[in-house]
């Protein structure tokens, strides 16, 4: 017969887990310092010093001194996990053919004096005492326990057993699991430890001794460790069974009507000057959530941030249950994240969503997904697309650091699935809201890397992390390179390279994919030798004018041109050259992403280089420039991309290819005209009778 016995000062996540074990293998559980009752109230506080938890112990077994057969096992909870059956563990206690086995530790403690008093051991056992768990028969604990000589009074538990083992082993038959049969200390043993897949099973071996340790402890710096242990071990992630873990102690909110979904408060922060923030906002409007649950809050940093905003609370602001947006000059940024926490109480929600702005949500239902998680925080996994950087670390070194877990890439790539417990999450998380009073008391200072220091406040409280992968939930925008001095109007165009993802979404037109699986047959050919595609979105043509228009500088449309190397241009626009406005490298790294495959494909057997020197939007007006005589370009293939509408923007408008009779006047914002620029292409520009006609030029592969 077996019986657990821990001690717990209060109820925490490490807590419940120790009990959900606990529970898992039947084991005979009883709790001191909490109330008896560990089961249905455990809001009490006890105090609960470190010398009265041997005088609890002593309690517990004179009410046990004679029962022959009892064997009870004392283990310290939040961070102790246990792994296999009683069975198991008391096979293993037999085997040890003593009556109390404590388990042991690589370091000497309390003090490393004591160290040459210990017996020896072999290579790669233990040597010394840990009070962090013990076990033995009822009644030889009890009499090791009443032994007056070492007063527990005041003294704490790992003294206090240490001087009993060093003086009174062999009365009371003690001795030390030295080969971790059934003890495993993490603290300088993590690399010791590792963790076997049997294909439905999963379990923790010590590679030093061959032994299966039954109960782990992980302590103070090693927590983390422990942590991620247990994200495999015993059987929570197997290889044939995936996630078992994930799919107990879950809430569902099937059959709910809208007006008892559960309240959040949602509280968006921007708290730097960062990318596509317009996309952001555009996919949280499409999250499923009902809106009428959810008090919304936004906080910015930087005022360029503040139309974004505006932008959203003006269109979708009146759904939300309550809106309030401030900024920096209000509430600073270190303090943002508290506001946002006691307003959420104030409200009395449920949940606490957090959303940085980096967090690009694409599943619509993802907080309803968070919410049957029922964890007491939990992040979607969110990573730069293509890269191996994500929305949390795997777990932190014995120095408090963190690096990535072993398992990082596997997680990241979801060839594992699941929920997993991390030491540090960032930038979208599902918080409960029954952990805000004692969360809402961190004090953030100024200058503090908020996540670091939230994260740490977390891992203090035993509020558990979890970092879920289970579905794509979407991505993660890369600001690094936002350059807030620039003064471009649309800084998104030029995040090709930081956030190709996104930039795509945004920018590409959606019907240009398609044709990359189609031939030169199927494509639109509105003259001879021109192709005529989807090329870019409304949005790309609205910005690159609104960017040209904001810089400003158009050419006068004379001859004379002192951008070009000739300080001449034989046949002259009204224009800005992308290099003008800091865009050349982008627009060709464009050109060969997306403009190269498309020639390759109509003019077969010619392979672009995708070069270009020329690249520029020209602006057509009656009272400016209205027309461009006929010509030949400087160019093997000539694109031109129409961005903006005819009849609608302007009046009249095209071009015609002279040779073939052809014009071209119907044009569609967003898609491209290609054809070769000499030879047989000679073309003009169509007199535009009235507004003002954009169009994006480059000649592709120049040629004198
Ligand atoms: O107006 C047009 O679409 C023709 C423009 C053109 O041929 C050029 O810029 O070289
Ligand atoms: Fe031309």
């Amino acid at each position: 017969e077996l019986l657990v016995v821990t001690t717990a000062k209060e109820r925490n996540d490490g807590f419940d887990r120790f009990v959900s074990y606990a529970r898992r293998f039947k084991y005979n559980l009883k709790v001191l310092g909490l109330d008896d009752q560990w089961s249905s109230d455990l809001d009490v506080e006890v105090k609960l010093e470190d010398g009265l938890r041997v005088e609890l112990y002593k309690n517990v077994l004179e009410r046990h001194k004679y029962s022959g057969n009892l064997v009870v096992l004392f283990v310290k909870n939040s961070d102790t996990v246990i792994t296999q059956s009683s069975d198991k563990l008391l096979e293993q206690f037999v085997k040890m053919k003593a009556d109390v086995v404590f388990s042991s530790d690589k370091s000497c403690l309390p003090s490393s004096d004591l160290a040459e008093y210990y017996p020896t051991v072999k290579v790669n056992e233990k040597r010394y005492l840990s009070s962090a768990s013990f076990i033995g028969y009822a009644s030889s604990l009890y009499s090791m326990m009443s032994s007056l000589v070492y007063n527990a009074k005041g003294v704490d538990d790992q003294t206090y057993f240490t001087n009993v083992f060093l003086n009174d082993r062999e009365k009371y038959n003690i001795v030390l699991d030295s080969r971790s049969s059934i003890f495993q200390n993490l603290n300088d043993d993590q690399d010791d430890v590792s963790i076997n897949f049997d294909s439905s099973y999963t379990y923790l071996y010590n590679d030093l001794t061959g032994t299966s340790p039954i109960i782990i402890h992980g302590n103070g710096p090693i927590r983390a460790g422990l942590n991620s242990l247990t994200n495999y071990v015993p059987d929570q992630w197997t290889i044939s069974r995936g996630c078992l873990h994930c799919l107990v102690d879950t809430r569902s909110l099937d059959g709910i009507e809208v007006p008892a979904y559960p309240q959040i408060y949602m509280a968006i922060f921007i708290e730097k000057p960062m990318y596509f923030v317009e996309d952001f906002f555009l996919r949280v409007s499409k999250l499923t959530y009902p809106k009428e649950r959810i008090d919304l809050y936004i906080h910015y940093l930087d005022v360029m941030h503040a139309k974004n905003a505006e932008k959203f609370v003006a269109e979708h602001g009146n759904n939300f249950k309550s809106v309030q947006v401030q900024s920096d000059s209000e509430v600073a940024t270190y303090k943002a994240k508290i506001y946002a926490f006691e307003q959420c109480m104030k409200m009395n929600c449920e949940y606490f969503f957090s959303l940085d702005a980096e967090a690009h949500i694409e599943k619509l239902d993802l907080i309803e997904m968070l919410i049957e998680r029922n964890r007491s925080l939990v992040a979607p996994m969110l990573v730069r697309p293509g890269k191996m950087w994500a929305n949390f670390m795997g777990t932190s070194t014995t120095d408090g650091h963190f690096k990535k877990s072993d398992d990082f890439t596997t997680l990241v790539l979801r060839e594992r699935k699941g929920l997993w417990n991390v030491p540090y999450l960032t930038s979208a998380f599902l918080l409960q809201a029954r952990h805000l009073p004692s969360i809402s008391r961190i004090e953030f200072k100024e200058g503090d890397n908020i996540d670091a220091v939230f994260c740490l406040e977390m891992r203090k409280r035993f509020i558990f992390m979890y970092v879920d992968n289970f579905e794509y939930y979407g991505h993660l925008v890369n600001s690094d390179d936002f350059d807030a001095t620039a003064n471009h109007l649309n800084s998104d165009l030029y995040a090709i390279f930081s956030n190709a993802y996104t930039w795509e979404k945004k920018y590409v037109h959606p019907d240009y994919f398609p044709l990359l699986n189609q031939t030169v047959e199927d494509y639109q050919s509105p003259c001879p030798d021109v192709f005529w595609f989807p090329i870019v979105t409304e949005k790309f043509c609205d910005e690159l004018v609104g960017e040209m228009e904001h810089f400003g500088d158009w050419s006068s449309g004379k001859n004379e041109d002192n951008r070009l190397e000739t300080g001449y241009e034989n046949v002259p626009t009204v224009d800005i050259h992308t290099n003008q406005i800091g865009w050349e490298d982008h627009w060709l790294q464009f050109l060969k992403n997306y403009i190269v495959p498309l020639n390759q494909r109509a003019f077969e057997g010619y392979f672009s280089e995708g070069r270009a020197l020329m690249n520029f939007v020209v602006r057509y007006r009656p009272d400016e420039q209205d027309r461009l005589r006929p010509h030949a370009d400087s160019s093997t293939f000539t694109v031109n991309i129409a961005l903006n509408t005819p009849g609608v923007d302007y009046q009249g408008g095209g071009v015609r290819m002279l040779r073939y009779e052809c014009s071209v006047t119907e044009l569609k914002k967003g898609w491209m005209l290609m054809h070769p620029g000499k030879l047989t292409h000679h073309h003009e520009g169509l007199p535009v009778t009235a507004g003002t006609r954009y169009i994006m030029v480059s000649f592709v592969d120049p040629t004198p």
